[in-house]
Formats: structure tokens, C-alpha cells, sequence
């Protein structure tokens, strides 16, 4: 199988984009497999800015084409709280289950109507010998008052989709994969990824 490099270093993140990829013909390698050694400062002001930084950083230290996904979680009740930092909303360490633990505590008296949330996700393509290029995928939903579910990765337990009438925790990989922020953005790109992605 041709192989697609993700400059990320989460493992729930690499397995979304092993569901998207993997059918298209691509295996996913990461930071793990290609450069354990970096850590990308994530120094930026928004998505986009974080996921180029990430993209270019590796696609310059490895000479090949690369793509990153800056990603997280707007509450409209935190006008867009935890956004850029939701990886690190509760402390550096970067624990899944405090910063969940602190967002159902910020909205303990927050009732259904005003718990409306997003996840976005910008993904950015880097190559020695192209544009970069950027793309942001959406999916909106509604914070829960507790947890559901034991798939996905981050706030995906907290995270209730309507469409789905479901928590995102509660979807396998290929149905996350076809309605969220991540699925959405790969697919604006779908078009011509073959040709992104051919580092000519
Ligand atoms: O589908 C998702 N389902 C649940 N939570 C999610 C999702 N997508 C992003 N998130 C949350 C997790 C993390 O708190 C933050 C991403 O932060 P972000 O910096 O992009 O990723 P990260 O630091 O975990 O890994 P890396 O930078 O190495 O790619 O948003
Ligand atoms: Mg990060």
C-alpha cells in the first residue's frame, strides 16, 4: 500500500485517519514511526495555523510530503472554549479525562438548549515541492452531562450527535469517520488527494 506520513503523535486521532485512509489505499504512519524524537510547539493562534506548523515542520525534516490535523472542541456556552487548547485544557499533561472532567464542571448549570458545541479540524498538506495547502472540517453537537461510550478518543464521550442520536464515543471508526470534523474536512479535498498527495 502506498503510505501517508501524519505528523501527530495521538494514537485515537491516527486510528480516524487509518479508518478515512486506509479504504483509499494509503497506510498511516506517524510521529511514532517516522520521527519519535520531535515535539512540534504548537505556537499558533488558530487551526490552521497549528496544523501548518505541525505539517512543515516534519514535511521539511523528512523531505517527503506530510499532513497534520490541528483539531478540538468549541462550547458556545465558553464562548468557543476549550477551541486551540483543548488538548491541554486542564494541564500540560494533556489527560483526556480531566479535561472532560473540567468542561461537565464548567457546565454544570448549563441546561440543554445552551450546550451546543463544534468540533473543527483544520488539515494541512506540506511538501518540499508544493503549496501548502489547508482545509477545516466541522460537525456540531451537543455536550452531554456524562460520559457514553468507549470508542474515539478525546471528548468524543461527551460529545452527543444528533444525527446519529448517538455519542461520538458511541460510533465505530468508519461511522465517525462519515460525519465528523475530520471525515469532513478529508472529504473536501477528496476530489484530488490522489494528485496532493503524489509529491510531484
Ligand atoms: O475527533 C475527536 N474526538 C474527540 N476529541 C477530539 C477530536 N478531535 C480533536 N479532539 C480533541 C482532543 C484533543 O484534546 C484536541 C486536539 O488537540 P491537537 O493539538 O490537535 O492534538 P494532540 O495534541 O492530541 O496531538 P497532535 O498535536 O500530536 O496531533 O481536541
Ligand atoms: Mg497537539
Amino acid at each position: 500500500m502506498k503510505k501517508i506520513i501524519i505528523a501527530t503523535k495521538n494514537k485515537g486521532k491516527a486510528k480516524d485517519f487509518e479508518a478515512l485512509f486506509n479504504p483509499l489505499g494509503y497506510d498511516v504512519l506517524t510521529l511514532h514511526d517516522v520521527a519519535e524524537e520531535m515535539d512540534i510547539e504548537e505556537t499558533g493562534i488558530t487551526f490552521e495555523e497549528n496544523a501548518l506548523l505541525k505539517a512543515t515542520a516534519l514535511a521539511n525534516h523528512l523531505q517527503t510530503i506530510v499532513i497534520a490535523d490541528d483539531s478540538g472542541l468549541e462550547i458556545d456556552a465558553l464562548d468557543g472554549r476549550p477551541g486551540i487548547y483543548s488538548a491541554r485544557y486542564a494541564g500540560e499533561e494533556k489527560s483526556d479525562d480531566a479535561n472532560i472532567d473540567k468542561v461537565l464542571e464548567e457546565l454544570e448549570n448549563v441546561e440543554e438548549p445552551n450546550r451546543t458545541a463544534r468540533f473543527v479540524c483544520a488539515i494541512a498538506i506540506a511538501s518540499p515541492t508544493q503549496k501548502t495547502i489547508t482545509v477545516r472540517g466541522t460537525c456540531e453537537g451537543v455536550i452531554a452531562k456524562e460520559r457514553r461510550g468507549n470508542n474515539g478518543f478525546g471528548y468524543d464521550p461527551i460529545f452527543y450527535v444528533p444525527s446519529e442520536n448517538k455519542m461520538m464515543a458511541e460510533l465505530s471508526a468508519d461511522e465517525k469517520g462519515a460525519i465528523s470534523h475530520r471525515g469532513n474536512a478529508i472529504k473536501k479535498l477528496s476530489a484530488n488527494l490522489a494528485e496532493l498527495l503524489s509529491d510531484k
